[in-house]
């Protein structure tokens, strides 16, 4: 089962998702319920099992069989699945398991209980339900309680898509039935195909959220300048360079990750040169300007992975944080004397963000930072901090239209190298 597999072993659903359907030979319509399924589960995990735990006696101790329950109990309320699909699915899943066959008849009651008693259960409304305690105490410490609850109820919806086109974006956003939002992106207005969308094979356009849009424009990469991408794949950030015309070194720890990474360029026809290594390892001579999007918690794109929620950890940041300030380190080392460098990350978390920033500034006097105007990003200036930094909130960017709201959680600094 996806998210018991996701949960015991804590990687990402994606991953999990991706064996199940290679080794069960999934149909892509089997596969893609499954997805949904799963994604539901996992956005709205804290409701469900606070729906389930309250109408049972005794919880059951088998966490899969709490699992079955959950994942029937999303499609009831959250999924447009038929109540007895649903139930005769989780009453099925359960057969095939050597330890929960007996389970059939105790599925079937509590899952039909959940059917009748839907509106109780859904007008039970503390968004933080739906958050694990220690990120909700993370948010109000660092965003205050307003804030933090707004994070926690942008949680719910599903992310919009939105891509970045090469040129031409008004034209191109009239053309996919798009909205084009002030930072310059194309969000769609209905969830469609995307291979099939008009654009997709002459590579028009990329699938990339509006807020991750944001730090290659930041750093304004210019014709001919060399530019590395320290850790580039799949490579959103890596196209917006190469299209702008640098010439563009993508580093990657991950040969497979990077290998995604040369077949979404090539899609684009964009050439750029690859690199499968760690960053921390790698020998150059000095690049105009950097790009490094660290690895990270990730905590700010929940909306679109919810299963994030569930599977970091404290010591996750802890250590992300530790990489991600010697990532920075090595980029300083990698400039030119008045060279740039934009440091992002898709992380709600400050240890992630502002405090990586500070710390830079405290080790790199030969560095300062490069305020973000609201000019750069089309007169947006809802995210720019008082520093002068970009954060973003998955609330931000509210539109008339609420559920296509909406932008990943992303941190962006920019700093220059002081000419000598
Ligand atoms: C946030 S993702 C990058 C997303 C990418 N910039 C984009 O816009 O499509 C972080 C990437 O860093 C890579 N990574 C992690 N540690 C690294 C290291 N020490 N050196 C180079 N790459 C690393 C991961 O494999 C992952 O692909």
């Amino acid at each position: 089962m996806a998210v018991t597999e996701t949960l015991k072993r804590r990687v990402p659903l994606d991953d999990v998702m991706e064996e199940l359907a290679r080794a069960e030979r999934l149909p892509p319509r089997d596969e893609a319920l499954a997805r949904a399924i799963a994604i539901v589960t996992f956005r709205r995990l804290g409701t469900l099992g606070h729906a389930l735990r309250s109408r049972l006696n005794k919880p059951p101790k088998d966490e899969r069989l709490m699992h079955l329950l959950a994942i029937g109990a999303a499609q009831i309320l959250f999924l447009d699945v038929p109540d007895h699909a649903a139930v005769d699915s989780a009453v099925a899943l359960a057969q095939e398991d050597p330890k929960l066959h007996h389970a059939g008849g105790f599925i079937n009651a509590v899952l039909r209980r959940v059917a009748r008693e839907r509106e109780q259960i859904l007008g039970e409304s503390d968004p933080f339900l739906d958050t694990p305690t220690w990120l909700e105490e993370r948010w109000i410490a660092q965003y205050g309680e307003e804030q933090a609850t707004r994070i926690a109820e942008a949680h719910r919806s599903m992310a919009s898509v939105d891509l970045t086109v090469k040129s031409d974006s008004e034209a191109w956003a009239e053309r996919l039935g798009g909205v084009l939002l002030p930072t310059g992106s194309i969000r769609l207005k209905e969830r469609t195909a995307i291979r099939e969308l008009p654009g997709f094979e002459e590579g028009a356009w990329w699938v990339q959220d509006a807020a991750a849009a944001l730090p290659a424009r930041l750093l304004d990469p210019k014709p001919g300048e060399r530019i590395a991408d320290l850790c580039a794949a799949p490579g959103g950030k890596t196209a917006q360079l190469a299209s702008a015309g640098a010439a563009v070194l993508a580093v990657d720890r991950s040969a497979r990750r990077l290998q995604r990474l040369e077949e979404n360029l090539a899609r684009l026809k964009l050439a750029v040169e690859t690199r499968a290594i760690d960053a921390e390892k790698l020998e150059a001579e000095p690049f105009d300007a950097i790009l490094l999007d660290a690895p990270c918690s990730a905590t700010g794109t929940i909306r679109r992975h919810p299963d994030v929620a569930w599977t970091k950890s404290e010591e996750d940041i802890r250590k992300l944080s530790a990489l991600q300030g010697r990532l920075l380190d090595k980029a300083a080392d990698l400039l030119r004397p008045g060279g740039r460098l934009v440091y992002c990350t898709c992380s709600l978390e400050a240890e992630e963000g502002e405090r990586q920033a500070e710390g830079f500034l405290a080790r790199h006097p030969e560095f300062q930072r490069l305020p973000v105007t609201p000019g750069e990003i089309g007169g947006w200036s809802e995210g720019i901090t008082p520093e002068g930094d970009l954060r973003t909130l998955p609330f931000h960017l509210a539109l008339p239209e609420h559920d296509r709201s909406g932008l990943d959680g992303f941190f962006v600094a920019r700093f220059v190298h002081k000419p000598s």
